[in-house]
């Protein structure tokens, strides 16, 4: 059998077919209360797999957020599993929104977790963590590269209190975001269309890529940006907070389409606008 393609190619022609937008899974309680269903791990399950069944083919990338799995324990996690597997069989990809972190011998822990063909938990790509030193994450990269799979680090997240880190600079002027953005640019260089090794810039950060002096354009790997919808980004900031590299971007919305539900119609009607806005704020003429 062949080896998949790697995660920067198949996100990349996702996002051509249907769209550069990803919906989160993000099953917080008062989603689950407003859907109708109680906030337990048999609710959990119905509204999860609810969303993949509407959306499976329609959006460029699931991203179950792990926080509302780990929530209801062990039978929690059982569902992510099951979120993910039928992702994989609705052929959509998934992004593991776990922002795993840690030193270098936990974080090959977390890449068997999260990134090795055979864990229930791999989906195509997971959001990383580099506070620990990028460096930190190399058993993950490695994992992730030798499984076809991608990863996200946090770079510009779309909360304010992100500022307090990411934009600090170091004795050599740089900020904390701009060496996270051009170790990225590091490992992707001469992939094609583009690499593996992704960021998270949020799409509320205003004017940050250019105040961290972070050069976004020289990445050559996708750009998760959460922050669309509940968070109050639109196809304004999106335009905004990317400029030339907008069409590297993967717009992220979770409440803003989750909040169309329980109604499959209404969902994928949701995700349809969402993906039709991002089109057009990151894909103009396409
Ligand atoms: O900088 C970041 C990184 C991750 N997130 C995650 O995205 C979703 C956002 O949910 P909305 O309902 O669309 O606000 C959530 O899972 C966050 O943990 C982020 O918001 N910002």
């Amino acid at each position: 059998m062949s080896a998949p393609a790697p995660f920067g190619a198949r996100l990349a022609a996702a996002m051509d077919a249907v769209g550069p937008l990803c919906v989160g899974i993000d099953p917080h309680a008062a989603l689950l209360a407003a859907w109708g269903l109680p906030d337990d791990v048999g609710g959990l399950r119905e509204f999860s797999l609810r969303v993949v069944d509407a959306l499976g083919g329609a959006v460029a990338a699931l991203k179950p957020q792990a926080a509302f799995f780990e929530r209801h324990g062990s039978r929690g996690l059982a569902v992510l599993e099951e979120v993910l597997a039928a992702s994989r069989a609705a052929g959509t990809l998934t992004i593991v929104d776990a922002k795993r972190g840690d030193i270098g011998s936990t974080m090959a822990g977390y890449g068997d977790a999260f990134l090795a063909d055979g864990s229930p938990l791999a989906g195509d790509a997971v959001t990383v963590s580099p506070y620990l030193g990028f460096g930190s994450l190399a058993p993950a990269l490695e994992r992730a590269s030798a499984s076809g799979r991608g990863v996200f680090v946090l770079c510009l997240t779309s909360n304010p209190e992100g500022r307090q880190v990411q934009h600090a600079a170091g004795a050599d002027g740089v900020s904390v975001a701009a060496s996270v953005a051009a170790q990225a640019a590091a490992l992707n260089e001469g992939a094609s269309p583009m690499g593996s090794v992704g960021l998270v810039v949020g799409a509320t950060v205003g004017d940050a890529v250019r105040d961290t002096g972070t050069d976004l354009d020289a990445v050559n790997g996708p750009l998760l940006a959460p922050g669309v919808g509940a968070q109050g980004a639109g196809p304004a900031e999106l335009a905004q907070v990317f400029g030339a590299a907008r069409g590297s971007v993967l717009a992220s919305s979770s409440r803003g389409v989750l909040g169309a539900g329980p109604d499959a119609a209404d969902l994928r009607r949701a995700a349809a606008a969402a993906a039709g806005e991002a089109r057009a704020a990151l894909r103009p003429g396409a």
